[in-house]
């Protein structure tokens, strides 16, 4: 059953249209990630999600209630991490807590989601006493505090250290668990192969794709590559002569042939063939990065 349906959804922003007719269905227990550069118009997507801005066209329904119509109603079934999310600086985690499962009418135990999250320590702490990593546990604490049917999470890890986000997508997979089902904003490609189920790849506000990691990379799986150091130089247009190559690039003293079909036996054909010796040759798989590339024609980070 869908949790979430977003139909056709147009976001404008005066005379820029930030969400273009974006449809995508979210199912139970799922983590659904959406992924996309920087202005892609992730955020707006889930603000629409969340009832937090009203859509210029389509529709957004969660747990079949129609957003247009009834937002009261998804306060309950909805929580949301939102961006940049700040407390005041001398609350406690105990306090904050508190505060935030008085605003529901069932809420979750909060002791019992502070220990989940490893912040029973810090009960008497003050948020800005907390490490990155700790505000970002509170955050995620209080977004799971009305014991929600949905949690949306936006920009998770942005700004942990590398440990942290580990630690951050083992509390998420355990949240899963606990039968939520998550819709998460992210531009990190780790984040999104490690978590999602599926992911829908959002650029310049249009759906792109929609499918599993897996089934992302498969689109462009006929891609491969080969990094190797040719012991001589080597005209690279003997290589792009090849029909198996798409395209040679040098990195530092390395050589880049990305190509199709078989690529490995063509390449290493022609070396032999003008005595080149391809040293550290290494065969590369295609990456869900690879795959944004195919999709958007450009890196996630550029
Ligand atoms: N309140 C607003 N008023 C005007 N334009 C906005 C507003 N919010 C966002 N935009 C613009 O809409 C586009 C989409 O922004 P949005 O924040 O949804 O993208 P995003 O994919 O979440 O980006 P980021 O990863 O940087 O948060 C961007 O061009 C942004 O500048």
């Amino acid at each position: 059953m869908a949790i979430i349906e977003v139909d056709s959804l147009v976001k404008r922003y005066g005379g820029h249209t930030a969400v273009d007719g974006v449809s995508f269905a979210v199912e139970q227990g799922e983590i659904f990630g959406i992924l996309g550069p920087n202005g892609a118009g992730k955020t707006t997507t889930v603000e629409c999600v969340e009832g937090l801005r009203t859509p210029d066209g389509g529709t957004v329904r969660v747990c079949g209630i129609d957003l247009q119509r009834d937002t009261g109603e998804l306060r309950h079934l909805l929580g949301a991490q939102l961006q940049a999310s700040e407390l005041p600086d001398k609350l406690t985690v105990g306090e904050a807590m508190e505060l935030y499962s008085s605003f529901y009418r069932r809420p979750a135990d909060w002791r019992a989601l502070v220990d989940t999250l490893g912040l029973t320590d810090k009960l008497g702490t003050q948020f800005r006493r907390l490490s990155g990593g700790q505000k970002q546990r509170l955050s995620i604490a209080l977004a799971l505090v009305g014991d929600p049917t949905v949690a949306v999470l936006d920009e998770l890890t942005t700004g942990l250290d590398p440990q942290a986000r580990r630690d951050t997508w083992d509390l998420i997979e355990g949240v899963r668990e606990r039968g939520v089902t998550v819709l998460l904003v992210t531009h990190f490609m780790a984040e999104a192969e490690r978590l999602c189920d599926r992911l829908a790849v959002i650029d310049a506000g249009r759906l792109v794709a929609l499918d599993s990691p897996a089934g992302l990379v498969a689109r462009v799986d006929d891609r491969q590559r080969i990094r190797f150091r040719p012991s001589a130089p080597l005209d690279h247009a003997l290589l792009t002569a090849l029909p198996e190559v798409t395209s040679v690039e040098r990195a530092g003293s390395q050589l880049v042939v990305t190509g199709t079909g078989n690529l490995l036996l063509a390449v290493t054909t022609v070396l032999a063939r003008h005595q080149v010796v391809a040293a550290d040759l290494r065969v590369e798989q295609t990456s869900l990065d690879d795959a944004f590339v195919a999709l958007t024609g450009r890196p996630i980070d550029a």
